[in-house]
């Protein structure tokens, strides 16, 4: 798994390790890997180096200090450099002299727009780690005139750091070059980052245990469960999925269809739509009712149940059983509306809750807001449950305060029925024995990867996700090898 640090946890680390390194060591290493990032994207976009033009938004702050040493590094490779000073007086010193040294430009503001606008590559050292609220208005101006690549020096300036939240202008960058640890900024809001690489200033063995973490495809396809030559249909742990109705028996074909797909083993269908469930997928044992469904390791209920009184009774069973569930959709809003419902829950039974933000501020009370991060560390601490997140970054937060944060794949997962097969996949994990964090966090792995492999750029049906789960648990093998 990857770690991300917040920017206090960075700071604290920076100022263990600045005690032991020659002053101005560390802006270095870091600058230096923003010079190198600087000449690949130049060569990129403009086939060479040297003679290129790169301009220097600089503020006034060490992220500034990283930029303009940047530039001076840049200078010697021959590329014409020049710093527009946001703030003339608290530029940093050090990293001024070193671009006057090379021969860098420090531009006047009547120049800086049209230096701006014909510019092979802008490096955005406006704020880092220390800033506050959007861009002010001056660099706002001058980013308007940009139309080169921009290559964010730690962050993506103005973009809020520790929750990647956005209030006004803000840097959308084509690359970021971070250092010593990536933040949250860098996993909660990477469409403004663009690619992002990590520069090691030594700082590793500073930062203690990470604020969130991210899962590699290794944890994907080590946690997926995989059949020993001694499991048989029951020992790989049976599914039951409590879904659907008559009128709505979509819901119920589609969870239990991700259960049958994620998973090997057995599916039991429970409820109104049995007939359909059956017709579609013969191998699942479907009933007509959760009192007759016979044993499971884990349930998935909610979707499509409704909220009235059956829906309750379903809901009320399925948590009574001393058994992990996954409650989603209409098991939420039960919730919601009648918080008594979890008494019949044990405590020590795992229960993930899967909502997105209307069925969140539905169950809490306040919609997620800008600390998605906070706001479901609460929720799941609140509820001692699992509490996975929808959203363009699914975030999974465990009772005992560890948050998982999945990669984007793309919005065309955000489709009707997508999360029916969501809740399935989650359900066969828990039926697994998995941990029931992990497992809603790598079932939300695949489910997003199956949308991207479906979707390939145009619209994808839930269906089409269902479909394409098996190419997707092949390809996080095969990454694994
Ligand atoms: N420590 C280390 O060892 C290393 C640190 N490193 C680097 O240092 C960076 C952190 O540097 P830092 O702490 O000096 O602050 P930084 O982010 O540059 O901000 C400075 C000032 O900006 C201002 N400002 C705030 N918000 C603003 C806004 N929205 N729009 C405009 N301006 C805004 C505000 O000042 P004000 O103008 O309010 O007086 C604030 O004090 C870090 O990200 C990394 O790049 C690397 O070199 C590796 C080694
Ligand atoms: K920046």
């Amino acid at each position: 798994m990857q770690g991300i640090w917040t920017t206090e946890q960075v700071r604290a680390a920076e100022t263990r390790l600045l005690a032991r390194v020659p002053e101005g060591a560390l802006m270095r290493r870091a600058a230096y890997g923003v010079a190198v990032r600087a000449a690949e994207l130049l060569t990129l976009h403009t086939g060479g180096v040297q003679g290129r033009r790169v301009v220097l938004l600089v503020g006034a702050g060490n992220n500034g200090g990283d930029a303009l040493w940047a530039g001076a590094f840049l200078r010697r490779r021959g590329v014409g450099v020049a710093a527009v000073l946001l703030n003339p007086t608290k530029a940093h010193p050090a990293g001024l002299a070193a671009l006057r040294r090379t021969g860098g430009r420090l531009l006047e503001p009547s120049e800086c727009a049209e230096w701006t606008g014909n510019a092979d590559l802008v490096i955005d050292g406006i704020v880092g780690i220390s800033g506050k609220g959007p861009l002010r208005p001056d660099a706002a101006a001058l980013l308007d005139t940009v139309s080169a690549p921009v290559l964010a020096v730690d962050l993506p300036s103005g973009v809020e750091p520790d929750t990647g939240a956005v209030d006004g202008p803000v840097v959308t960058a084509t690359s970021t070059v971070t250092f010593g640890a990536y933040k949250p900024v860098h996993v909660l809001n990477p469409q403004r980052c663009g690619d992002v690489a990590l520069v090691d200033i030594g700082l590793t063995g500073e930062l203690g245990e990470p604020a969130l973490l991210r899962l590699d495809p290794a944890d994907t396809a080590s946690t997926w469960p995989v059949p020993t030559p001694s499991d048989n249909k029951y020992t790989q742990g049976v599914t039951g999925v409590a879904a659907g109705s008559a009128a709505y028996p979509g819901a119920a074909v589609l969870a239990a269809a991700a259960a049958v797909r994620g998973k090997a083993g057995m599916v039991r269908y429970a409820g109104p739509a049995a007939d359909v469930v059956r017709s579609h997928w013969p191998e699942v044992v479907a009933t007509g009712s959760v009192f007759d469904a016979g044993r499971v390791q884990a349930w998935v209920v909610g979707p499509g149940i409704g909220t009235g009184r059956e829906g309750t009774e379903v809901l009320a069973y399925t948590l009574g059983q001393a058994v992990p569930v996954c409650a989603d959709a209409d098991a939420i809003t039960i919730i919601a509306q009648q918080p008594d419902v979890l008494d019949a829950r044990d405590p020590d039974t795992p229960l993930v809750l899967t909502p997105h933000d209307g069925e969140f501020e539905r169950l809490t009370g306040a919609a997620p807001g800008h600390d998605r991060v906070a706001a479901v560390r609460e929720a799941a601490r609140r509820f001692n449950a699992v509490v996975l997140l929808k959203g363009h970054c699914t975030l999974v937060a465990d009772p005992d305060g560890r948050v998982l944060v999945n990669k984007p794949r793309g919005a065309w997962l955000a489709t009707a029925g997508s999360g029916d097969v969501l809740s399935g996949l989650i359900g066969a994990l828990l039926a697994s024995g998995s941990d029931p964090w992990l497992a809603a966090g790598v079932a939300a792995d695949v489910h997003a990867r199956s949308g991207e492999l479906a979707a390939r750029g145009v619209p994808v049906s839930a269906s089409g996700v269902l479909a394409a789960i098996p190419q997707a648990l092949r390809e996080v093998r095969a990454l694994v090898g």
